[in-house]
């Protein structure tokens, strides 16, 4: 049994077998959407752009906004190829995360291009039951939460052309087996909105002693009739871009 291989050791100082990085191409920080076509958008706001690795889901662009060399890699959907986008990245340098994903509301009232900044995470994903107890808390950083949501209050179109708001979020595993009942039962125990990947993303992120946060843009809301198939796109757009802008202003402000 001595051949067992032991994955905490396997592929430390390597070009990683998934997301095709190696150490030295990219910085400390990571901003992570799930889409790898949003990754340019991301990029956009950076100067210095370079095109790092495109493999499987997981798109990685470097460049630097306000002089810091910022990160952009895609998870994926879901918390299995988010875990091992953060222990990959993890591998080749990055300390902090910030994912800027889409996320539906669950109170009424939040509207498509709203920016939603995490307080924490409701674990109902099958990855992070292999990482830790069910009771260990799917929590974010608080400095780096904190530095969100004053970013993004900061940004122009906040409190007039959409909300900020902050609370409690779950991450779901299958979008398609989100019920009526589990959304009400969602809805009533407070929850403000549904994603899929924070759960994996700050359970890994505590086990590993790195940092992370969330500022999702909203793109529907399952409780108050504002449909997922026939909102409005272009102010679930301008929420991405905005909650971009706010990770990149977090990401400056820490110094990450
Ligand atoms: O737009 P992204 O960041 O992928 O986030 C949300 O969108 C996907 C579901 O449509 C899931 O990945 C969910 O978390
Ligand atoms: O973004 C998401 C994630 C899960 N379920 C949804 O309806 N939207």
């Amino acid at each position: 049994m001595s051949q067992i291989i032991d994955k905490a050791e396997a592929g430390q100082n390597a070009r990683q077998y998934h997301i095709d990085v190696a150490p030295g191409e990219v910085g400390t920080v990571a901003l992570l959407p799930g889409d790898p076509f949003r990754v340019p958008l991301i990029a956009e706001l950076l100067t210095d752009v370079t095109d790092v690795a495109h493999n499987r889901e997981h798109r990685t662009m470097t460049g630097f906004y306000k002089g810091k060399l910022i990160t952009a890699t895609s998870t994926g959907m879901g918390c299995p190829s988010t875990a091992i986008a953060v222990e990959e990245l993890a591998r080749v340098g990055v300390t902090s995360f910030i994912r800027v994903g889409s996320s539906a509301g669950l109170q009424p009232g939040v509207n498509p291009g709203d920016l939603l900044v995490s307080e924490g995470t409701l674990r109902n994903d099958g990855t992070t039951a292999a990482y830790a107890h069910p009771g260990f808390p799917a929590v974010p950083d608080l400095e780096l939460t904190l530095a969100l949501r004053a970013a993004a209050l900061a940004l122009p179109g906040a409190g007039t052309d959409y909300h900020v708001l902050s609370g409690i979020n779950a991450s779901d595993d299958a979008f398609y087996a989100e019920t009526p009942a589990w959304i009400a039962e969602l809805n009533s125990l407070g929850i403000l909105n549904v994603e899929m990947e924070s759960s994996a993303l700050y359970v890994v992120s505590r086990l590993r002693g790195l940092r992370a946060g969330m500022i999702c843009a909203c793109s529907s809301n399952l409780v108050d009739g504002t449909s997922l198939y026939d909102h409005d796109a272009g102010a679930l757009k301008r929420g991405w871009q905005n909650s971009i802008i706010a990770a990149l202003d977090a990401a400056v402000a820490l110094d990450l």
